[in-house]
């Protein structure tokens, strides 16, 4: 959260002139509620499960570049339809940056708590060795501004 998959994923693909998919987007035009709202009803299973198939059928898409939630890798199903069906980029970025890009949005339900950095830590923790295994390139995300990380992903492409 807030390594800037929605914001370079949104730039890459007018770059590459593809189309951009958020899959969290997808799921709140599709249900009509936010994210919020989809926890506080269902909880984080309710939304795991939710974008779980959302993963299952946008990576079946053609010539697009997907953004995922975070916690996308967390289902072995999803890492499966990342790896098999896409190129997968891991935006590596230090918790510090992770907290002063999601300190002002309330549109992340894990990060409201009393202590958001020890909450990211704990989850880049956990999550950090599935990012880097079902990753064909990563790209650190801390020197750059949002158009430098773009460059930087589209040498690593070419
Ligand atoms: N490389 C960057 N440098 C500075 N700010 C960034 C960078 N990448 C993203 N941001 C900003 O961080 C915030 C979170 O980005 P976002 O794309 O929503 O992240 P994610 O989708 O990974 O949670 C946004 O305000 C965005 O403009
Ligand atoms: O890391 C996570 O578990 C989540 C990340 C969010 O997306 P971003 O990574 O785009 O903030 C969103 O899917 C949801 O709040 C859960
Ligand atoms: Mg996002």
């Amino acid at each position: 959260m807030g390594a800037g998959k929605t914001t370079i994923g949104r730039q890459l693909a007018q770059v590459l002139d593809k189309e951009f998919i958020d899959s969290d987007h997808e799921i709140e035009a599709r249900t009509g509620v936010n994210i919020p709202l989809i926890f506080e009803l269902e909880g984080e299973a309710g939304f795991r499960e939710r974008e779980a198939a959302m993963l299952d059928e946008l990576t079946g898409r053609e010539n697009v570049v997907l953004a995922t939630g975070g916690g996308a890798v967390l289902r072995e199903e999803n890492r499966r339809h990342l790896k098999q069906r896409g190129t997968v980029v891991y935006l590596q970025t230090d918790v510090t940056q992770l907290l002063e890009r999601t300190r002002k949005d309330k549109n992340r339900p894990l990060l409201q708590t009393d202590d958001p950095q020890a909450r990211l830590t704990r989850l880049l923790q956990e999550r950090e060795p599935l990012y880097l295994e079902l990753a064909d390139l990563v790209v650190n995300t801390g020197q750059g501004n949002i158009r430098g990380v773009v460059d930087t992903i589209l040498e690593k492409l070419a």
